[in-house]
C-alpha cells in the first residue's frame, strides 16, 4: 500500500473585516478554505504530527492575517496565506487556498455616517491561489450569476432520433447561471504575482464583458453562446489565457393554453427546475496550454 495524493486545511473559515476610516468604514466578507500538502507521510503512516501544522492554526492564521494586512482584493489575500505557509514551514511545499467573496453594497443614508450594508450582487466572487515549488497559479471565477434573454435565440438542427421529441424553435427564452474561472496569464513556474495587479478592475471587466457577449449574440445554441463569453474575454483581456465556463440551461418551456382557449404568442413560460442541460466548455488562447481542471466549475 502507498499513500496517494493527500492535502489537509481549514475548510471554509467565514472572515469579515471592517476597515474603519473614520465615519466611512468599508467591509470584505470572505470564506477561505485552505489545503495544504507536503511531507505528511508520517501523519498517516505511523501517526506522528510532527509536521502538521494544525488546521486550527491556518484558520487562526486567516483572522490574524485580515487584521495585520487588511484585505486589498481575494487574491491578494489567497496569495499572503499561500505565501506563508509554504515559506515559514518546512513540510509543507504546497498551499492551495479557495476563497469566495461574498459582496455588499452601500446603503446611502443622509449626514456623514457610511457604516451600512446590503447584501450585494446575486454572484458569488471566488478565487483560487496555488503555490509549490513550481511557481503560482491565481484562477479567478465567479457563479451563480444568472440572465436571461427573452428572445434572439433559437435551437434547431440538431440531431434526431427515434427518442427525440424536442421541437424547433426559432425564438426561445435562453437562461443560464453562469460559473465562469479564468485563469491569469503568469503560468506556474513564473514569479509571485505583482502585488499591483488590479484584481478588482480585472473582475469587474472580465464580469461585464461576459454579460455584454451573453446579450449581444443571437443564439444558434448555449454551446455557441458559451464560446462567444469565453472567446470575449481572450480578445478584450490580455492578461487571460484561459476560461472555463459551466452553462446550466435553465428551461423556459412554453406553456399550452390551448385548454383554455387561449394562444400562447411566447408570452407564458414554465421555469423548469430540473433536469437542466449542463454546457461546459474551455475556451483557450492560441498556443496557451489547458491548466483549470474540468471539475472546478462543478456547482455549486
Ligand atoms: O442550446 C441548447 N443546446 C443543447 O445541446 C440542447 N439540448 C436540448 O435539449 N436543448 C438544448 N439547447
Amino acid at each position: 500500500m502507498i499513500l496517494g495524493q493527500n492535502q489537509y486545511g481549514k475548510a471554509e473559515t467565514r472572515v469579515v473585516r471592517i476597515t474603519r476610516d473614520g465615519p466611512t468604514h468599508h467591509i470584505k466578507d470572505l470564506t477561505v478554505s485552505v489545503a495544504l500538502s507536503g511531507d505528511m507521510a508520517d501523519v498517516h503512516l505511523s501517526g506522528s504530527n510532527a509536521n502538521v501544522l494544525t488546521t486550527d492554526t491556518t484558520k487562526n492564521t486567516v483572522f490574524a492575517f485580515a487584521k495585520e494586512h487588511g484585505i486589498a482584493s481575494a487574491e491578494q489575500f489567497g496569495i499572503r496565506l499561500a505565501r506563508h505557509f509554504v515559506t515559514n514551514h518546512d513540510p509543507i511545499t504546497r498551499a492551495r487556498i479557495r476563497i469566495e467573496e461574498h459582496t455588499w453594497g452601500r446603503i446611502p443614508t443622509p449626514g456623514p455616517k457610511r457604516h451600512s450594508f446590503v447584501r450585494g450582487r446575486q454572484e458569488t466572487r471566488t478565487a483560487q491561489v496555488t503555490h509549490d515549488d513550481g511557481g503560482w497559479e491565481v484562477l479567478t471565477g465567479l457563479k451563480h450569476l444568472t440572465v436571461l434573454n427573452s428572445t434572439d435565440s433559437e435551437f434547431t438542427g440538431y440531431a434526431k432520433d427515434r427518442y427525440t421529441t424536442l421541437p424547433e424553435t426559432r425564438d426561445r427564452v435562453l437562461a443560464t447561471e453562469v460559473h465562469a474561472v479564468w485563469r491569469h496569464a503568469a503560468a506556474p513556474g513564473t514569479a509571485e504575482p505583482d502585488p499591483a495587479t488590479p484584481w478588482d478592475g480585472s473582475y469587474e471587466r472580465i464580469r461585464e464583458h461576459l454579460l455584454q457577449a451573453f446579450a449581444t449574440t443571437y443564439s444558434l445554441s448555449l454551446q455557441q453562446t458559451l464560446y462567444r463569453m469565453g472567446e470575449r474575454v481572450l480578445q478584450e483581456c490580455p492578461g487571460i489565457d484561459e476560461i472555463r465556463l459551466s452553462l446550466p440551461n435553465k428551461h423556459h418551456f412554453l406553456v399550452d393554453l390551448e385548454p383554455f382557449g387561449l394562444k400562447n404568442d411566447h408570452e407564458v413560460y414554465y421555469a423548469a427546475d430540473r433536469p437542466y442541460g449542463l454546457i461546459e466548455a474551455t475556451v483557450l488562447r492560441d498556443g496557451a496550454r489547458p491548466r483549470i481542471p474540468v471539475d472546478v466549475t462543478n456547482l455549486p
